[in-house]
Parts: C-alpha cells; sequence; structure tokens
C-alpha cells in the first residue's frame, strides 16, 4: 500500500484495484467519474500499459475522458461501442438492496445511460457511503436551464406529497453562476435527508418537465466492492447473494502514482 496516501484514498485505491481485475481482455468498459473512479481509470491504464490489454474505455465525462487518454486507455462514445461489458464507478450513497445516489461530482445524466447500457455495474467505494437508507446526501436532479425556476417549483411540490424527511431545494453552483453539466444543464440538488420510497421518487421525478434525470440508480449495480485503508476489499454481489472479504496487494512503487496531479 502507497505509504503516502491519506487513509480514504487508500480505501478508494484497494476497491479501484480490486474492480480493475475483473476486466478482461477485448472487454468494452464504461468508465465512472469521480474521485474513486479516477482511481480505477489510472489501475486500467497501468494494465493497459504493462499487460497489453485491449479494451475500448466509455468515459461518463469529459474529466474522465480526459484522464482516460492520459493513461493510455482507447475511448469511444457509447454509440460506437454500442454495448457494454462492464461498468465501474463510485456512488455517493449506497443501501442494502445496491440502490444508489449518484451525481455529487454533477456526472449523473452520463453515468446513469453507460451503467444502464452494461451487462454488469459495479460500484467502488469506502465504506462511508453505506447507508440504511438513502437521503442523507443531497440528491442532484438534472434539469434544462429553460424554466429551470418553474421545474425546482414543480419538484418542491411533488415532495410535499412524498415520503421525505427533508424539503429544501438548492441551485448547485460554480462560485456565483449555476454550475453546468456536461449536457449543459443545471443541478438542482434536494435535501431529503431520508428517502421513504426510492424507487417511486425515482420514477415521478422523471415525470417533471424540465427534470432530464435524477442521481437516484434503482437497480442498476450489481455488486459493490468496498475498500478499507489496510488493503482489506469486501465484494457483495446483490444477484448472487454473496458477501466476500479479500486483501488486495499490490505494489509499493506501482507506477499509477506517476500521473497523479
Ligand atoms: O457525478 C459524480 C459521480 O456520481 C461520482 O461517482 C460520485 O459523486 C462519487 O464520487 P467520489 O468517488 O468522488 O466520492
Amino acid at each position: 500500500m502507497p505509504a503516502d496516501l491519506s487513509p480514504i484514498d487508500k480505501a478508494k485505491f484497494a476497491a479501484a484495484h480490486r474492480a480493475v481485475a475483473l476486466i478482461e481482455d477485448g472487454m468494452r468498459v464504461g468508465l465512472g467519474t469521480g474521485s474513486t473512479a479516477a482511481w480505477m481509470v489510472r489501475c486500467l491504464g497501468e494494465r493497459v500499459r504493462e499487460e497489453g490489454l485491449k479494451l475500448q474505455g466509455v468515459p461518463t465525462s469529459t474529466r474522465t475522458a480526459d484522464l482516460a487518454r492520459q493513461v493510455g486507455i482507447e475511448v469511444v462514445s457509447l454509440d460506437e461501442a454500442k454495448w457494454l461489458d462492464i461498468t465501474i464507478d463510485g456512488a455517493d450513497e449506497f443501501d442494502p438492496e445496491l440502490n444508489l445516489i449518484k451525481g455529487g461530482g454533477g456526472a449523473l445524466l452520463q453515468e446513469k445511460i453507460v451503467a444502464t447500457a452494461s451487462d454488469q455495474m459495479v460500484v467502488i467505494t469506502d465504506a462511508s457511503k453505506e447507508v440504511n437508507h438513502l437521503g442523507g446526501f443531497p440528491l442532484p436532479v438534472e434539469v434544462i436551464p429553460f424554466g429551470w425556476q418553474t421545474s425546482r417549483a414543480l419538484i418542491e411540490e411533488l415532495l410535499e406529497s412524498m415520503d421525505v424527511l427533508g424539503r429544501q431545494t438548492t441551485l448547485r453552483l460554480n462560485g456565483s453562476q449555476p454550475y453546468v453539466t456536461d449536457e449543459g444543464n443545471y443541478i438542482v440538488d434536494l435535501h431529503l435527508n431520508r428517502i421513504g420510497n426510492a424507487r417511486q421518487l425515482a420514477l415521478v421525478l422523471n415525470q417533471i418537465p424540465g427534470v432530464v434525470e435524477n442521481g437516484l440508480f434503482i437497480d442498476i449495480c450489481d455488486k459493490v466492492i468496498i475498500g478499507g485503508a489496510d488493503g482489506k476489499v469486501q465484494v457483495r454481489d446483490i444477484n448472487e447473494g454473496s458477501v466476500s472479504e479479500e486483501q488486495v496487494t499490490f505494489a509499493e512503487d506501482d507506477n499509477i502514482f506517476a500521473d497523479l496531479d
């Protein structure tokens, strides 16, 4: 385990390292977005460079596309790849059924499209993202800029009728300006604290005009890999109903650190 990483980065690295072992030659791979997914892209790049692994990567954001190219992964669009063998991504929360909140980094729309177009979605995470009930993390909802205040008002009206604890909404900002997604949209974050029926909320939010997508990933994730700072990982598979513990080993001088910012 690289000694100079923070415990949280060690945990993310361990999960990413384990997940990349699932990738086989010739696979088409969805590449998630965020700090945990960035470790996975670096680990995958190392396998491409050192083992000559041939694969096609479909990134879920411009950030991930840039990093993937930088580490030597062939980047193609989803339309070119058509269907993916596996997607590996991070999450902001996961519950016991492996339902997720995603979009803390603003990439939920491409992430949901890519994950849904995959045989298998694997989430990599540290233990802090595990919850009994989704909603502690603000739920991102992507809305088109035209009439966004009306969409937000309709979201707030909807929340009055839903089984949620909090109802506050905020427009995500980048400095003093609205945060703009890769698709040119805005994000409204819903501060719900606890979502009673995530499946229902995911469906009804998307019925509101102007809402493009929401960050609830229901029945999409197949497997969660939870990394620990000591290199221990737990692999939970919702389809097999299995849980296994493993120890990740990697070299101290692992050259994935060469491309760290
Ligand atoms: O939009 C961002 C994504 O959904 C991320 O995968 C999520 O926010 C987790 O990011 P991180 O691994 O940085 O905690």
